[in-house]
């Protein structure tokens, strides 16, 4: 099928490269001539584990071809896929403009019946207002569907492969085919494509976030509850986890969601709730939650020193929002580094992939060590923010010897508390009694 996907981010990148790997031609369009260029020569503007290699096989195969002519990539289209984003508006809603522009340039270069589908994540009643952009300029038909995203960055490859489900709105035969073809090569092994309206399709990716968020908030909220009970959050997550209608994902405690989705989402999902007259007052709670939660490893660095921490020296083990990606959009390193840093402290950091663009936001404001072991160096204290797969098993013996003062405030429970306390080093976790 001849496939144009508008929008190179995140997810347009990875429907794109997916989509030309079964087969299909596919056309990436992006207004960001940096980011084409780029993509022309192999050369990535996100880490994505695995994505690199689809890119290139792909492009070399003829399969993939990136450009920033958006009209041309529409024009012989027989599926539109808008993946631009959408970021939180001054009142936390969807901003919808790129979406629109996007839904304008359709209506005036589509010249074969199409199918247009939201893949961005949009609020209930986006793909009406994107068809009435489209309609005064339409002259051929089109289609409109809603085919809301689940991939997680990091592991955004395998989430498409291997959807647990895919879910579609639709309005008409023509669309529902379309899109069942297309989605064939990624549901092989018996997965379900959930056909549905398009509202309800729109409330989905909402209502799947805004769930996982829940999860989230309640547990750390338990966790924050567990340190004052003496109760370990460790054993409560896995005593409630094993709980078939419960389930063991999306329950661990840390210092507070981050990343371009949960927090926006949420917002948008609390914006529209209060504007239809049915607010969400559980969402208002998880997100009050969260922010607090973004504040926890600072006072528990702050407890464990009685407040001093003017001229401390403080490492931090991972910068991005969680483990492999280098993304820093609504990270909790980013609230911990100025709260250090207004209260006198100086920081130096490392992260397997989110250095450069810490650096591209907050520059030279703390350090950047070629290794975990270097930003651990004469530190006061290691402060485990992401959970990145290196960071599990150090080597405690040459951790200890490089710091000044033997502390560990541990954001993302990778340590055993009992062996970290006999190896001498002063520990703090996330709700696991005192440690
Ligand atoms: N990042 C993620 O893990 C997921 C994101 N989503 C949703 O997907 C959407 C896109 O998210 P990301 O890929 O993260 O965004 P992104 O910000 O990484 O990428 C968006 C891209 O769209 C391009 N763009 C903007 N206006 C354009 C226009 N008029 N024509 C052509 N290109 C244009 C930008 O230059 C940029 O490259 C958002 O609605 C987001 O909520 C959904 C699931 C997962
Ligand atoms: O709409 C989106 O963009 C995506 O948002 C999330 O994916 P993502 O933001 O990439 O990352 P997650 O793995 O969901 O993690 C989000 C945040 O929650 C935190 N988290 C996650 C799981 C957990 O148990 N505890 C926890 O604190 C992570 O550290 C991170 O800060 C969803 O998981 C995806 O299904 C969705 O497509």
């Amino acid at each position: 099928m001849k496939i144009t996907v508008v929008g190179t981010g995140y997810v347009g990148l990875v429907v794109g490269a997916c989509l030309a790997e079964t087969g299909n031609d596919v056309i990436c369009a992006d207004v960001d001539q940096g980011k084409v260029d780029g993509l022309k020569k192999n050369v990535l503007p996100i880490y994505e584990p695995g994505l690199e290699e689809y890119v290139e096989r792909n492009q070399a195969a003829g399969r993939l071809v990136f450009t920033t002519d958006v009209p041309s990539a529409i024009r012989d289209a027989e599926v539109i896929f808008i993946a631009v984003g959408t970021p939180p508006d001054e009142d936390g809603s969807a901003d919808l403009k790129h979406v629109l522009a996007v839904a304008d340039s359709i209506g005036k270069h589509a010249a074969r019946e199409v199918v247009v589908v939201t893949k961005s994540t949009v609020p209930v009643g986006t793909a009406e207002k994107v068809a009435a952009a489209i309609r005064p300029h339409a002259t051929v038909p089109f289609h409109m569907s809603s085919n809301p995203e689940f991939l997680k960055e990091g592991a955004a490859l395998d989430d498409f492969m291997k959807p647990d489900r895919v879910v579609v709105g639709v309005e008409t035969e023509f669309a529902r085919e379309r899109m069942a073809e297309l989605y064939a090569p990624f549901v092989r092994t018996g997965k379900p494509i959930i056909f549905m309206d398009i509202p309800s399709a729109e409330m989905t990716k909402y209502a799947a976030n805004a769930m996982l968020a829940t999860r989230i908030s309640f547990m750390n909220e338990i966790a924050n509850l567990c340190e004052k009970v003496g109760a370990n959050v460790d054993l409560v997550r896995k005593g409630i986890g094993s709980d078939s209608r419960i389930g063991p994902a999306f329950l661990f405690p840390g210092p507070g969601y981050g990343g371009s989705c949960f927090p926006k989402d949420v917002k948008a999902l609390v914006r529209t709730s209060e504007e239809r007259g049915a607010p969400m007052g559980v969402l208002k709670a998880v997100e009050d939650a969260n922010e607090k939660q973004k504040h926890r490893l600072f006072q528990k660095i702050t407890e464990v020193f009685g407040g001093q921490l003017k001229g401390r020296r403080i490492a931090l083990w991972g910068l991005a929002f969680k483990a492999n990606t280098d993304d820093m959009r609504e990270s909790p390193a980013l609230v911990l580094i100025e709260e250090l840093l207004t209260a006198g402290a100086t920081v130096v950091a490392h992260d397997p992939a989110a250095m450069h663009e810490t650096r591209r936001r907050i520059g030279d404001a703390i350090g950047y060590a070629k290794t975990s072991y270097e930003a651990a160096q004469g530190a006061d204290a290691m402060v485990v923010v992401t959970d990145w797969n290196e960071y599990r098993f150090p080597d405690f013996a040459r951790l200890k010897s490089v710091l000044k003062q033997p502390v560990v405030v541990d954001g993302r429970n990778l340590y055993d508390p009992t062996k970290m306390e006999s190896l001498g080093f002063t520990y703090r976790s996330i709700g696991r009694g005192r440690a």
